[in-house]
């Protein structure tokens, strides 16, 4: 077994809050410095006392009956002793007495009754705080990773986050629903056999303990080298991932550009980096049984030594020794089942402290700051932004929003209207800059996106709608639909609104999915709507119907529009024109129409295609 350099850089590197791959066997040194953060040991129990805080009382029950269990169990091995001293006493006076038997056994059976069910009540009642404790984990990690800014995400790489969600949940899952409860029932077992042990006579106790620093140097060993490991495999494992959903993600650009073997080279040192560690875990884990065998050896001699004197010295009974050499023998189990657990509770540790790293991540959602503001409805002031190292793709734009205002924004492709939407949103954080605008009141949100990308929740239709609104009557699902113009189509579905739609099940047409997603808007009644491009999917005859559908749901809010069909412009209150990440012309559609600048040359341009089309 050799001591890499690489996971004593870890392992310090852990202790500094941030672990940091090694570049030779994580293979991703790169992206690593983006990688969401991991929480420091410290943080990470603290994490632990605090999720475990609110079922303190279950807790503490669940221990006692636990002592219980395990104490009630250790009677066993006196009651085995006083078998051998009663048969020993018997054949020196030359006959055994069945009779006298009976007690001892009797209460033997009462003993194992007794114990099987108390062991069956409290495993129940830490299976219980467990689930507890794992759905609050899960919903503070599921509610901070959807609130994490698009731009956090995308640094990272979504295999990380997805790694975390799959992996690490399940990890620390698994360990609180098996590893943890055996663990603590182990360390009771061994804490109160040992206790045992010294009642029968101080001197087992002694000699049952020269196994400790043989075991506790193994654990100890172990420890030193796991922690590391794990972290280091959870973070090639994040790489791997995140490595394979890009080249199968974005499998036709890596085709088109002729990439297939660069990629394949990519996916290939990223498995092996894995599988070199999955290699180290391996051998890791068997000098661990090799040297813990050596330590029960030491122990058990030991103990045996002991009774061999302490039975000629006449100081114990030939029972007593006996119940000394099972105790002992009762601790191998524990003591295994402890260590090897310890791998178990290692692993869940690093994947809690990946979780507990994004609960912990301040919340950088703000945005845009809210608050009143006097002549506006909505500020934009001097916002910029850049995409990771890129040059800036917004340049200082100003822009405001009048109470109930329709804007459209318009420009060439690449221009930062998407950008400049999804910053007024609250979904992107500017690189510099400010936004201010009402804070939502009375349930209703300040503002909401309908992005480019649509997707279509898995589920019924009307569940897909109360995403938007989870406590919408049946009548206010319809009403929403109805604004949108979408009601028809729905009640024609084969179960109307209770129809499964999403993939898989019933599919909707792009057209249809942006008529729901303009459903969703209308049912959650966001102050202000920012669409991106909400008419851009369908063909003219569809496009129309879109743009009724999302002017009637625009009704009555303050809205800002990215419009790449003029029309959608031409109805607007006012028109904002961007090129190259700036605000270059601002007015209603017929003033800038005959202003001769860069609006009326789109405008001339799209009425152009649409006179040729
Ligand atoms: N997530 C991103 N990461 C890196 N660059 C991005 C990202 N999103 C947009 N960009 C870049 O920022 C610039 C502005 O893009 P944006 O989508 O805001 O423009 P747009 O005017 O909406 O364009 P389009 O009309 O084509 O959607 C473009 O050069 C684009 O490549």
């Amino acid at each position: 077994m050799t001591t890499t350099p690489d996971l004593k850089k870890t392992a310090r590197d852990e202790q500094n809050g941030q672990p940091e791959t090694d570049g030779e066997s994580a293979a991703h040194a790169a992206s690593a410095a983006e990688l969401l953060p991991v929480a420091t040991g410290r943080r990470t129990r603290a994490a632990a006392l605090e999720l475990l805080r609110p079922d303190r009382g279950l807790a503490v029950r669940s221990a006692l009956v636990l002592v219980a269990a395990t104490g009630v169990g250790l009677l066993m091995q006196p009651l085995l002793g006083r078998i051998v001293d009663l048969v020993a006493e018997g054949a020196r006076r030359g006959s055994v007495s069945t009779g006298v038997l009976t007690l001892p056994v009797v209460l033997l059976v009462v003993v194992a009754l007794v114990q099987g069910a108390s062991t069956a009540l409290g495993l129940g009642m830490v299976a219980r705080l467990g689930e507890s404790v794992l759905a609050r984990l899960r919903e503070r990690f599921v509610e901070r990773a959807l609130a994490l800014p698009a731009d956090r995400i995308e640094r990272a790489g979504s295999g990380d986050l997805t790694a975390r969600v799959t992996g690490d949940v399940s990890r620390v899952s698994e360990a609180v629903r098996s590893a943890l409860p055996e663990l603590a029932r182990a360390t009771l077992t061994i804490v109160l056999t040992l206790i045992a042990l010294a009642v029968l006579d101080w001197r087992f106790l002694v000699a049952a303990l020269l196994a400790v620093p043989v075991q506790a140097w193994t654990a100890r060993w172990y420890v030193r080298k796991a922690v590391p490991l794990y972290a280091q495999q959870r973070i090639a494992t994040g790489a791997q991932q995140q490595q394979l959903l890009e080249t199968i993600g974005g499998a036709d650009t890596v085709r088109g550009h002729l990439l297939e073997d660069d990629h394949t080279q990519r996916v290939e040192k990223r498995s092996h980096a894995a599988v070199e560690l999955s290699k180290r875990g391996v051998r890791l884990v068997l000098g661990f049984y090799g040297r813990l065998h050596i330590g029960e050896y030491i122990g058990l001699v030991g103990v045996l030594f002991a009774g061999l004197v302490l039975v000629r010295e006449d100081t114990v009974s030939i029972g007593t020794a006996t119940a000394a050499a099972l105790y002992f023998h009762n601790l191998f189990g524990p003591i295994n089942a402890a260590l090897v657990l310890l791998d178990d509770a290692q692993s869940a540790t690093a994947g809690l402290a990946r979780l507990v790293g994004v609960t912990d991540l301040p919340d950088e959602t703000d945005g845009p700051a809210t608050g009143r503001s006097e002549d506006a409805f909505v500020h934009v002031r001097g916002i910029s932004h850049a995409y990771g190292e890129a040059s800036p793709v917004l340049h200082d734009v100003d822009l405001d929003l009048h109470e109930g205002e329709h804007v459209a924004l318009v420009g060439t492709s690449g221009a930062g209207k998407s950008t400049l939407a999804r910053i007024l949103a609250g979904v992107q954080r500017p690189t510099r800059g400010e936004v201010t605008m009402p804070a939502g009141a009375n349930g209703r949100p300040g503002a909401v996106l309908v992005s480019q990308e649509l997707h279509v929740f898995a589920g019924t239709l009307a569940e897909d709608l109360r995403l938007a609104k989870p406590d919408a009557t049946d009548e206010e699902l319809r009403a929403a639909l109805s604004t949108v113009e979408a009601l028809t189509w729905a009640e024609a579905l084969p179960d109307g609104l209770d129809t499964v739609v999403g993939e898989g099940a019933h599919s909707l047409d792009a057209a249809k999915a942006q008529q729901l997603a303009l459903a969703r808007l209308v049912l959650a009644d966001p102050l202000i709507a920012v669409l991106d491009e909400a008419t851009a999917e369908a063909g003219s005859a569809g496009a129309r119907l879109l743009e009724q559908s999302s002017r009637a749901a625009l009704e009555g809010r303050t809205a800002l529009i990215v419009a790449h069909r003029l029309t959608q412009a031409a109805t607007a209150d006012r028109v904002v024109v961007m090129e190259h990440g700036r605000v270059v012309e601002s007015g209603p559609h017929e003033q800038l129409k005959d202003a001769g600048g860069p609006y009326a040359r789109l405008w001339a341009a799209w009425s152009g295609t649409r006179e040729s089309a």
